[in-house]
């Protein structure tokens, strides 16, 4: 196969500003720049890391990290951009990535497990056994976590948190117990009691874990980075590059810049990294308010260099005036860029949606004046879409609907389609085998029984098993391989899904007993009791999803409050979709959407509308954009005082995505401009 030749960013379509020329020029061992959005921090370190290829020889790596797997995506496509191909001496990786590198190139076994049900169920076992440990030796202040089955998802943010932020390092760093350790930082003792129990068993006693689930290896790198003296080098992470470059610097963690530390500390050439400090909105990330930059600097060498620039090259003047005072920030731009900002407001989200229908149909049909603009922003792919930041996923429902029912080829980017989503299509599943022979004539599509599956598995604590797990295996501090090999992980949703597909009765019967035994008793849940209702609640679908038994399942749920809260609202939004319609109808039309979506697909016709979580869009930008909901306590959403920053800058990494033209659609009752926010 032949290569197009490659260009070079130096060609006659980019030509570096003045600001990034100050970058290609420094001669710092390290440099950071602190940027604002769209002012070319991933360009810049592509340019930059096609000027110190040529320095480093035909033998010489060089390394491009990002904080996120988008961020990688992101570089990698900046490098086809400017240069026509990916390098082969760059490596572009996640810190995760390069941490399970060195992992291996150590000859660690590095067994993965990326299944989040059998992931589940070792959470759960590990509960189980820290209840026999508690058995043996009482800690009232533990009960809370034991007395139900704990909450996987709080358990899981709680994972990552202390994992990046290196919780375990503080606390022995504090001194005392782990209860006023607990009490001094505002931390769940429950949780952390728990984490410990799961870490013992994950990784044994003679610390060789066992699998390595997200985040694990960067976690168990730092450990092993931890043991060195601060400024002594590590041998691993040697020489391996001829310079590093990081992308999305405002994300970093505790964790990963340990690992960033070592590697400029090991001899690996210069370190260039970018970031723009409004842009954090993940959580265990500095904050922004906690002089995040200067504890950067901390870490890196004496006389490392910091770079500013303002001036965006994404959109121009209007977008620019929009987002200045909104956001108090300065952004400026060149001066030959044009743009649009249109600010529009709704009364009610059916309001905002017909808003999105109308502006889609322009799009599609040319934009105006725009659709002659013939510079280099015309990017294919792109030119006709309409790109809509969501940043609540239950926000997609009406739009979802509104647009599958006039025919829009749409995709979903950061979150799945709404009836594809494991709460959604758990009440699908419920509804559809309700309505028993019926049903037989519109099945529902094999994808949405897998995922009611899937939602019966994580809602209804279907599959704790508690008794298939051996306690003397626990009790020596292992988790139980029996259950792990016949473990419920997603390969048997997707096997019983095909089985239970266009099959009603057996749904119900799956339904009420947890299993397609005969023998097995039925179960008493709210899922297994929404089996026994009459016909009579099919008659208006909006009914059944504001049911009180429905209702029931998520009220009753081992999930985190923020889970729940969004499991319910999507309830809500369903409702006044299904309004006084019959089930039937609702489940054929919805049917009927699913199957054109996937004949549209198939036929391969073009998407004209995206929707994306605002983790989705991230380093990405776009022709048109349009950030609807916008409105006090949904878009920012409700936060403390501490967290305010992280919705705050959400709207941020929204607003910044357009290139030619932005749409902000916001409440007129409760609106949030003219900020700052
Ligand atoms: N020197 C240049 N000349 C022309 N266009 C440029 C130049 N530098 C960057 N751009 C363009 O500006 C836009 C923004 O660049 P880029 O995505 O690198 O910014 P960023 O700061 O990384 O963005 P974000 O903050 O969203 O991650 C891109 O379309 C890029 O092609």
């Amino acid at each position: 196969m032949t290569h197009p030749p490659a260009r070079s960013w130096n060609s006659q379509w980019f030509v570096p500003t003045g600001e990034q020329q100050q970058v290609l020029q420094s001669s710092a061992p390290a440099l950071i720049i602190s940027a604002l959005a769209g002012t070319g921090k991933t360009t810049t370190l592509c340019m930059k890391a096609c000027q110190l290829l040529a320095g480093v020889g035909p033998q010489g790596r060089i390394l491009v990290l990002a904080y996120s797997r988008a961020g990688v995506t992101a570089l990698r496509d900046r490098f086809l951009k400017l240069h026509g191909a990916v390098p082969a001496s760059l490596e572009i990786l996640t810190i995760e990535q390069l941490s399970e590198q060195v992992l291996k190139a150590q000859g660690d076994p590095v067994v993965k497990l990326d299944d989040p049900v059998q992931r589940r169920f070792l959470i759960l076992q590990a509960q189980q056994a820290l209840r026999q440990e508690l058995a043996r030796s009482p800690d009232p202040d533990a009960d809370a976590v034991l007395a139900h089955d704990v909450d996987i998802d709080a358990f899981l943010a709680f994972e990552a948190l202390a994992k990046k932020r290196q919780l375990d390092k503080q606390c022995e760093d504090h001194g005392g117990t782990l209860r006023d350790f607990c009490e001094a930082q505002d931390l769940d003792y429950g949780l952390y009691r728990l984490l410990r129990h799961y870490e013992r068993m994950r990784v044994g006693m003679d610390h060789e874990p066992r699998f390595y689930a997200e985040g694990d290896c960067s976690f168990e790198l730092c450990r092993q980075l931890d043991l060195l003296g601060w400024d002594e080098p590590c041998e691993p992470l040697m020489g391996r590059y001829g310079a590093v470059l990081f992308d999305e610097l405002h994300d970093l963690d505790e964790g990963a810049l340990t690992i960033l530390r070592k590697l400029v500390q090991s001899h690996n050439g210069v370190f260039v990294g970018a970031g723009d400090f409004n842009q954090h909105i993940h959580e265990g990330a500095f904050s922004v308010f906690g002089g995040a930059l200067q504890h950067m600097l901390g870490s890196l060498p004496a006389g490392t260099e910091v770079l500013r620039i303002h001036t965006t090259r994404r959109f121009g003047a209007e977008i620019c005036a929009a987002l200045n005072p909104l956001f108090g920030v300065e952004f400026a731009c060149a001066a030959q860029s044009s743009d649009s900002f249109v600010h529009l407001g709704y009364d009610t989200d059916a309001h905002c949606a017909q808003q999105l229908v109308e502006l889609h149909t322009q799009i599609v049909q040319g934009w105006g004046g725009l659709r002659a603009d013939t510079s280099d922003k015309a990017d294919k792919g792109a030119h006709s879409a309409l790109n809509v930041v969501l940043r609540n996923p239950q926000d997609s429902i009406l739009l979802e609907w509104v647009f599958g029912h006039e025919g829009v080829h749409y995709g979903c980017q950061g979150m799945g389609a709404f009836y594809l989503r494991r709460e959604v299509a758990l009440v699908l599943g419920l509804m559809w085998a309700l309505d028993g022979d019926s049903a037989a004539e519109r099945p529902l599509t094999p994808g949405i029984v897998a995922a009611a599956i899937q939602g019966l598995l994580h809602y209804g604590r279907r599959n704790a098993r508690p008794d298939a797990v051996d306690p003397d295996v626990l009790a020596q501090g292992q988790f139980d391989d029996a259950g792990w090999s016949v473990g419920p992980g997603a390969s048997e949703s997707q096997q019983l899904a095909a089985t239970l597909h266009g099959n009603a009765p057996l749904m119900q019967r799956y339904i009420v007993h947890g299993t397609l035994d005969r023998n097995a008793p039925p179960l008493a849940d709210a899922c297994a009791q929404a089996m026994a209702l009459g016909p009579e609640v099919l008659a208006d679908a909006g009914a059944f999803f504001s049911h009180a038994l429905v209702r029931h399942i998520f009220d009753d749920a081992a999930i985190h409050g923020v889970e729940r809260q969004a499991c319910l609202a999507s309830l809500e939004q369903l409702a006044r979709l299904a309004q006084g319609m019959p089930a039937s109808e609702f489940l054929g039309r919805l049917t009927l959407m699913a199957t054109t979506s996937i004949a549209m697909y198939q036929a391969k016709e073009p998407v004209t509308l995206r929707l994306l979580s605002v983790e989705a869009c991230k380093g990405r930008e776009f022709m048109f954009v349009a950030v609807p909901f916008v409105e006090r306590g949904r878009f920012p959403g409700p936060a403390s005082h501490a967290e305010a920053y992280r919705e705050r800058n959400m709207l941020y990494v929204a607003m910044t995505r357009a290139r030619t033209a932005l749409w902000l659609l916001e409440s007129a009752a409760r609106p949030v401009s003219p900020g700052p926010v």
